[in-house]
């Protein structure tokens, strides 16, 4: 199904939250919105599920009318038929697994036979099947979770929200759910909406990525336009590019463009400096700087190590660059063991590819 949001906009307490939004979402997309805390992201949801009604806008899905402030139509919530999922599991805890999945139905006065089917079918569909008559605090949070799901499947027609369903899992589960989430909205033919503000789940699970800032959108993309190819300053940090350095002039001493960052950085290629203007940006993700070489199309400069931090998940050193600016790098597994890159104050010389570069300018 097709869901259709429309200049939507929402204020609380004369705080504008949404400004304007407008979203298409195609039938069968898992479109995910991703944005700090505070954006607005379970605003729109809500505004979807009929628990919020936007202030102006509209929202339809296959063409049909949820809500339009402007001609003041309004469905209720359990008669627009979507599935909603929220962190915290929301399960009725008087009820059994089975009533709390049927639920749903039994406010629409579902037939008996055909209810007790579709409870039976997405208990199965979530591997709760032969926990029916449990009760919720009989259950670990997985397996709440799992009914919640359940339940929100047996809920849709053909819309799926999700309010950051799986941030009350430890992290394991939390990628084992996530493959789940993604299995059952291909298996049911849903279209999804799901909310959170962790930028890798947003990746493993969507078709589409949605980046919010402050009520509204600041870039939609696949998860491989986003990751690698960020629109702001914003997106860019918000997807994990640690360094953002600004360009602070243009030179031509030597004939050819050279523009400088933040830092003392330069480019070493003309085509590189034709796509800058001072105050825009250069923005690389840690992985991306290479030390101890340079000279090929690309950031060049020099620093001093400051720090260096080797765990289990991370080997990063921070190099420190004249300005008071420092970048983050990550160390390659083989070049652990320099010393070099263990003692502060150490020079090096770092460069950073043309192509792992991006431009931005705002
Ligand atoms: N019913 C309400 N009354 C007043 N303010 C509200 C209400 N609902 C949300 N807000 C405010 O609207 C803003 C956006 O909230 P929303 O929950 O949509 O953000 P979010 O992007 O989902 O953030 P989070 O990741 O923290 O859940 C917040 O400042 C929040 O305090």
């Amino acid at each position: 199904m097709r869901i259709n949001i429309s200049s939507v906009s929402k204020a609380f307490n004369g705080n504008q939250i949404l400004k304007d939004l407008n979203l298409s979402i195609e039938s069968g997309e898992f479109i995910t919105l991703l944005g700090p805390s505070g954006c607005g992201k379970t605003t729109t949801l809500r505004c979807v599920a009929g628990l919020e009604s936007p202030d102006h806008g509209s929202i339809a899905v296959d063409g049909h009318e949820f809500v339009n402030a402007e001609t003041r139509t309004m469905v209720p919530p359990h008669k627009r038929k979507v599935g909603m999922v929220f962190q915290s599991y929301a399960l009725w805890p008087h009820m059994s697994v089975a009533a709390n999945v049927a639920y749903p139905l039994k406010r629409r006065k579902t037939p008996a036979a055909e209810l007790r089917e579709r409870v039976a079918t997405s208990l199965e569909a979530v591997g709760m099947g032969s926990h029916a008559k449990r009760y919720p605090h009989e259950l670990s949070g997985g397996q709440q979770q799992r009914v919640a799901l359940a339940r929100g499947l047996v809920s849709a027609k053909g819309v799926m929200l999700f309010d950051e369903p799986l941030s009350n899992l430890d992290a394991k589960l939390r990628i084992a759910m996530r493959s789940e989430i993604r299995r059952l909205h291909d298996e049911f033919g849903n279209t999804s909406l799901y909310v959170t503000h962790d930028q890798d789940e947003a990746l493993a699970l969507s078709d589409r990525v949605i980046i919010m800032r402050d009520g509204v959108i600041e870039q939609v993309g696949t998860p491989s336009e986003v990751q690698r190819r960020p629109v702001s300053r914003f997106a860019a940090d918000f997807v994990g590019f640690e360094n953002i350095l600004e360009c602070r002039g243009i030179t031509q001493e030597s004939g050819a463009p050279e523009a400088t960052f933040e830092g003392g950085l330069r480019t070493t290629s003309s085509e590189l400096a034709s796509r800058t203007v001072p105050g825009s940006f250069a923005a690389f993700r840690s992985s991306d700087v290479v030390l101890g070489e340079t000279a090929q199309p690309g950031l060049a400069g020099a620093g001093r190590i400051r720090d260096a931090s080797f765990s289990a998940e991370a080997r990063t050193v921070i190099v420190d660059l004249p300005g008071n600016r420092s970048i983050t790098v990550a160390v390659p597994d083989a070049a652990i063991n320099a010393d070099s890159y263990r003692l502060g104050g150490t020079s090096v010389q770092l460069w950073v590819p043309s192509e792992s570069l991006v431009i931005l300018d705002r």
